[in-house]
């Protein structure tokens, strides 16, 4: 997938602009940004919903319009509502016939499965909960073994069961050579499963990379000991660490490498220090709050496009 300056302006001057992405090989691509950011906006246009008002996009090395990759796209839409007098196996056997399939049988049942709801296939829509027909959509989209899969937020009708779900399916479809473009607001969620990662905000892409590259200038992490005292302090400058926070047995540390754990529960131990716990807090929230509250992250050679 590729794109170069894609821009969707709405009439409202709203939308996502000077798009510039590249993946290369099947990845989880993970599109992080608030309500409102433009995530929504250019799936639609990569998925040809929207005409782009300017720039390029290409997927599987074609032009993005063109009629042979929508055979080899899926798409799950945020907002869809499949008719209500429906029912699941219809849902799909409907888009199987859309998708000119035969024999589907079977492929239904497998996917309906898949997503856990092969007991409802049965069952009208309008019996469905937010959860279950989410879990629907996500069957549909697969149903033509998609070359790229884009989610646009799979997971916001989901408990937490179902989250693992999707996730374990995410990775399985990875695994089997599917690059999987997913749009989310759950920094958590991303964090998990996405080999690299934008962050959109008023329609621009304000910091890309992988997880490791966005969280290494910002992770925080936090020591339980027995005691914090001058000593420690002193431990701590001679390293020119970053204290953030401090209690009586309490330490917050802005680090700039994982490495740095190990090193200093060494010798916070070689200094007889009792360690209870360490904490690393979630970094890429750091990361986003960082980015959308001050719009501008440096991320090494990353690009940079804000
Ligand atoms: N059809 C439209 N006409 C005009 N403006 C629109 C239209 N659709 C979306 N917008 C505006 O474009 C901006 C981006 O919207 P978009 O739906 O892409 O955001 P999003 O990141 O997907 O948000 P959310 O996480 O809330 O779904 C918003 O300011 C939105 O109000």
């Amino acid at each position: 997938m590729k794109t170069e300056n894609l821009t969707k302006e709405y009439s409202s001057k709203n939308g996502c602009f000077n798009i510039n992405l590249e993946i290369e090989k099947p990845i989880v691509f993970g599109l992080l940004g608030p309500n409102g950011a433009g995530k929504s906006t250019l799936v639609k246009t990569l998925v040809g919903l929207l005409r782009p008002t300017r720039g390029k996009a290409f997927l599987l090395g074609k032009p993005f319009d063109d009629i042979v990759i929508k055979s080899k796209i899926g798409y799950l839409p945020e907002n869809f509502k499949y008719p209500d007098w429906m029912t699941a196996y219809e849902v799909m056997e409907f888009h199987c016939q859309l998708l000119k399939m035969k024999n589907y049988k079977n492929e239904i049942y497998s996917l309906l499965e898949k997503v856990g709801i092969i007991e409802h296939k049965d069952k009208k829509i309008r019996l469905f909960s937010k959860g279950m027909q989410q879990r629907l959509g996500l069957a549909v989209s697969m149903l033509n073994r998609p070359e790229i899969i884009f989610l646009d937020e799979p997971t916001s009708a989901l408990d937490p069961i179902g989250r693992i779900d999707v996730r374990n399916i995410i990775i399985e479809l990875k695994n089997q050579g599917t690059t999987v473009f997913l749009n989310s607001h759950l920094l958590s969620e991303v964090e998990k499963v996405c080999d690299k990662v934008a962050i959109i905000n008023n329609g621009y892409i304000v910091a890309m990379g992988t997880i490791d590259e966005l969280t290494r200038k910002a992770l925080k992490v936090t020591f339980v000991l027995d005691k914090v005292d001058s000593k420690l302090f002193e431990i701590i400058s001679l390293k020119n660490i970053n204290i953030l926070n401090h209690s009586q047995t309490t330490l917050e540390l802005e680090l700039s490498s994982h490495e740095d754990v190990p090193i200093l529960v060494e010798e916070f131990v070689r200094s007889g220090y009792k360690i209870y716990e360490v904490k690393k807090s979630q970094e890429l929230e750091n990361v986003f709050l960082q980015v959308i509250g001050e719009g501008y992250f440096d991320v090494g050679n990353n690009k940079i496009l804000f």
